[in-house]
């Protein structure tokens, strides 16, 4: 264990048979505000998979706070905003419920619900993401915008240290991009870490202080805001 959210050295990633991830370091430390940038199929998306241990490294090695991600077992610290809304099981689930599921990683036999706190928690999400009045719609009718919102209020639910975005900002109308620079620049201003993947940083350029630019799965450019 240490203090370090992500830390990953010489990290390749091969997908049918080729390196999609080929080489790359990349230390992100408490604090940071670590922008992803680079072309379609540069790699972002792998790099924070691998970062998160979804996906396996073929070499090199990852720790999450100083341990691989497959013994980690701290997960409440890590937030995670995927691309989009995963379609499981058919079974639709309102937006109360999916920002809700951000609470569970919280739980363990020694610390059980607190059902009022989890309330409190989701509603604050809700209201930071705008979605207050939408918490009981099915979440898979909301547009592609609205869905990235309730990712990201489900990873706010669960308070973590650091947050990893992929593409928050894609698909999204300018107001909730705004929106969504004012709820991370508070939690920057708490001090939890960010890594995000973006094409274009609109108003989250501000609250960046590195960017590391992706080509053909490594690093091509680093720079500190
Ligand atoms: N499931 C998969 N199987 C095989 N190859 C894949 C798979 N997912 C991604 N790839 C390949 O890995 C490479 C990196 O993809 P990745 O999604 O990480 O790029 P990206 O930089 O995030 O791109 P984008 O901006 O389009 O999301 C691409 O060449 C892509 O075709």
């Amino acid at each position: 264990m240490n203090d370090v959210p992500f830390a990953m050295t010489g990290g390749v990633v091969r997908r049918e048979g080729r390196a999609v991830l080929d080489g790359v370091d990349l230390r992100v430390a408490a604090g940071d505000v670590v922008a992803l940038l680079g072309p379609n199929g540069a790699g972002k998306s792998t790099l924070v998979k691998a970062l998160l241990g979804l996906l396996p490294l073929a070499a090199g090695r990852t720790e999450i706070y100083g341990t691989p991600p497959a013994k980690f077992r701290d997960w409440r610290r890590v937030g995670y905003v995927p691309q989009r809304l995963p379609m499981g099981g058919g079974v639709p689930a309102t937006v109360r419920e999916v920002v809700a599921s951000g609470r569970v990683a919280r739980r363990s036999r020694w610390r059980p619900a607190d059902r009022t706190e989890d309330r409190a928690a989701v509603d604050r999400a809700l209201d930071a993401v705008g979605l207050a009045d939408r918490a009981r719609d099915s979440a898979h009718l909301l547009s592609g915008g609205q869905q990235q919102r309730v990712l990201i209020a489900r990873a706010l639910a669960g308070e973590p240290d650091a947050f990893v975005l992929d593409e928050p900002t894609a698909g999204v109308d300018a107001g909730s991009q705004t929106a969504l620079a004012k709820v991370l620049a508070e939690l920057v201003a708490g001090g939890r870490t960010v890594v995000l993947v973006a094409h274009e940083l609109g108003p989250l350029a501000p609250l960046v202080t590195r960017t590391v630019r992706l080509e053909h799965g490594r690093v091509a450019a680093e720079e500190t805001a």
